[in-house]
């Protein structure tokens, strides 16, 4: 459905995205994630069309988006925050979507108001954020685009409000085989409900994570030993000392991991535990190394 080829971005003279190249496919949910300031957002607003690359295309079903720009409608970008529409009650913003988006489902619309308990004809601007975070997805699914791209779509919301946004989203993406771009810092979250997760370092995306494969080529171990000292794990091959806490060293085994294991439980260990890989592990595998803050 999305065809990305190398999209390379600078701005002011500074490159911030590097001929980047990746696939989304119709009914999939893709995560994108990286550390602060690394290009998660000019990315998005690239593949919108809001930012124009330097280098490279964005393919819709095969046409360019930036030589046939109509093709824009087929998609919907949603901002981390939809304040500039805060003079606006929601009946006027579906005014507005309707001219712009022809096949807007009013009917869609009004019914998942009705769902949320959110007003129609109150200003935006006494909407809690929960609220106007609700309202941009309701707003994004009744443009009945093909694909959606959200950037941080749950970034300060409460518990309850994270579930209801989230259901929705994989109810309309089973239901109608759209697929969403999420941007997100909560990995958690993520690793729940994506399929792929593009993991971006520098300039340039690090790791394609497919889940399920994940799962089963990495491993995470809890290791004790009685002589922490004669056994240097840190530098068994394709091993990562995720962390030490006393004697107790959390493992990440990136590669032959049933071999390893084997050589642990001949080191005759006082307790070896596999736990489940997150992509939190990996993300702090990948992009942890060193204290820099930001890019
Ligand atoms: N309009 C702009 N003018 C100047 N620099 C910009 C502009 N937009 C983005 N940048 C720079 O581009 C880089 C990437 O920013 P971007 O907002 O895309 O990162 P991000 O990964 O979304 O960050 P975060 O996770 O903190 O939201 C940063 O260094 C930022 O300062």
């Amino acid at each position: 459905m999305l065809t990305v080829r190398n999209l390379t971005k600078a701005i002011d003279g500074k490159t911030i995205i590097e001929r980047i190249s990746f696939e989304i496919h119709s009914g999939t949910i893709t995560g994108l994630v990286g550390r602060n300031g690394v290009g998660k957002s000019t990315l998005l607003r690239l593949l919108a069309g809001i930012l124009d690359p330097d280098q490279g295309e964005v393919l819709l079903d095969g046409v360019n988006l930036t030589q046939h720009p109509l093709i824009k409608m087929s998609m919907y970008y949603v901002p981390d925050s939809i304040s500039m529409f805060n003079g606006y009650t929601a009946k006027e913003l579906v005014k507005l979507h309707r001219h712009m988006y022809e096949p807007f489902d009013e009917q869609a619309f009004y019914a998942w108001l009705d769902r949320f308990q959110l007003p129609a004809n109150r200003s935006l601007r006494s909407f809690s954020k929960g609220m106007k975070a609700l309202l941009s997805i309701i707003l994004a699914l009744s443009t009945r685009a093909k694909l959606i791209l959200l950037d941080e779509p749950t970034n300060g919301l409460d518990v309850i409000v994270k579930k209801q946004i989230m259901q929705l989203l994989i109810e309309e993406v089973s239901e109608r085989q759209i697929a969403l771009l999420i941007s997100s810092h909560h990995l958690q979250e993520l690793e729940k409900i994506a399929d792929v997760v593009l993991m971006l370092k520098d300039t340039t995306i690090e790791s394609v994570l497919r889940i399920d494969e994940v799962k089963m080529t990495f491993k995470k171990v809890q290791v004790a030993f009685a002589d922490m000292g004669a056994i240097p794990l840190g530098q068994l091959a394709d091993v990562e000392v995720l962390s030490q806490v006393g004697r107790v060293t959390t493992l990440l085994l990136k590669r032959n991991a049933a071999q390893t294991l084997e050589l642990l439980q001949r080191l005759e260990p006082l307790l070896l535990e596999e736990l489940p890989v997150t992509i939190e592990d990996l993300f702090i595998s990948t992009l942890g190394g060193g204290d820099r803050y930001v890019s």
